[in-house]
């Protein structure tokens, strides 16, 4: 599915400038009868259903038996650099926007007739207008504006969904004065959000952070692991913890948050459960255990967060056998071995 490739993976992103999701089933008795739900299970589509019944012919199927479960399109990749200035200090936000609208009928799609149609070109064009207007105080409260733009000036949209992420700039500094104009391109965590409405719905929106690549060197192992004929994998009691992360939450329904203050606090919130306290760390029996320790902190200091998934996409480090080199190796030299994927979601109890 091309929406959630774009909104719900951190992996998927950007694939496509702009894009048309549509997802059919077969209604009533025909085939997937009771499977066509859950096949196409996402949550936009349980939130707001649209389902549309027409009446032609399409080779021997019959568009009468198809039900349309999702229909979406939108601008993806919407790419600018929002310069804000105060006397002669710059502030700057370089943004990636997605905006996608589920419309009330979807008649350019069942019979070509495109009056509904708000073009992809113009939603781009709205995306740069607020930002000119608006600015970009938090992304949040950006992809806020621009969920309520298109549902306050459009009555044909059902359903909008806006993802904003941010270009990590960060202001230079020298010897400790920061810079008024001069900025540094620091990959430490992609910041970025979602919001998303429903005609006469909650506005709801998610934060997060992605590519945050971590590391520590000791104070993890993993042991006591299921074992069979099929085990090779060495229970170790010290070895070299390192992963990309991912982390999206849930503020719920929209309320007047601090946006940056609550992002900044949950970023130190996972590196301290990641590392634990800087004289000694904490250690970490498994990835596991680990992306449950960061979600378990978030939700305890950050009550604002709802619902808390986090993915870390593991490196695996082993330790280069050199006895063959006439070497002892205490964990020296490591080579990056491969990847997995750990993927748990939490909620506020
Ligand atoms: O912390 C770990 N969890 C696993 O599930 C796993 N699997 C593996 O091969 N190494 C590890 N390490």
């Amino acid at each position: 599915m091309a929406f959630k490739s774009i909104f719900d993976s951190h992996q998927g992103f950007a694939i496509y400038n702009e894009s048309i999701s549509i997802i059919i089933g077969i209604s009533g008795n025909h085939r997937n009868k009771g499977h066509k739900h859950c096949l196409f299970h996402c949550p936009s589509i349980t939130q707001a259903p649209t389902k549309f019944h027409y009446n032609c012919d399409i080779f021997s199927l019959q568009i009468k038996d198809v039900e349309v479960l999702n229909c979406e399109y939108g601008k993806n990749t919407i790419k600018f650099l929002r310069l804000h200035t105060e006397g002669k200090k710059h502030f700057v936000k370089e943004v990636e926007v997605c905006t996608h609208l589920r419309l009330t009928s979807c008649h350019e799609y069942l019979d070509g007739n495109n009056s509904a149609v708000i073009p992809t070109d113009t939603i781009k064009n709205i995306v740069l207008v607020l930002a000119k207007k608006n600015g970009i105080s938090t992304l949040e409260q950006f992809a806020i504006d621009i969920c309520q733009h298109f549902m306050t000036t459009f009555r044909q949209v059902a359903y909008v969904k806006t993802y904003v992420q941010e270009v990590p700039w960060q202001r230079l500094q020298e010897n400790g004065v920061p810079h008024i104009h001069s900025f540094i391109y620091v990959p430490n965590g992609i910041r970025f959000c979602e919001a998303e409405q429903c005609r006469n719905g909650p506005l709801v929106v998610f934060a997060g952070i992605k590519d945050l690549k971590l590391m520590k060197t000791t104070q993890s192992g993993f042991e006591g692991f299921c074992k069979n004929e099929h085990t090779t994998l060495p229970e170790r009691k010290d070895r070299i913890l390192c992963g990309e992360l991912f982390c999206k939450w849930s503020y719920g329904e929209c309320k007047d948050f601090d946006f940056d203050c609550i992002w900044n606090k949950i970023r130190e919130c996972i590196l301290e459960a990641f590392a634990g306290p800087p004289d000694c760390g904490e250690y970490s029996p498994s990835y596991q255990k680990t992306v449950n320790c960061i979600q378990m902190h978030v939700l305890c200091k950050v009550p604002q967060v709802q619902v808390i998934e986090v993915v870390l996409n593991n490196t695996f480090y082993n330790v280069v056998d050199m006895k063959n080199l006439g070497l002892t190796n205490d964990k020296e030299v490591s080579k990056c071995s491969k990847h997995t994927c750990l993927d748990s979601r939490n909620t506020q109890p």
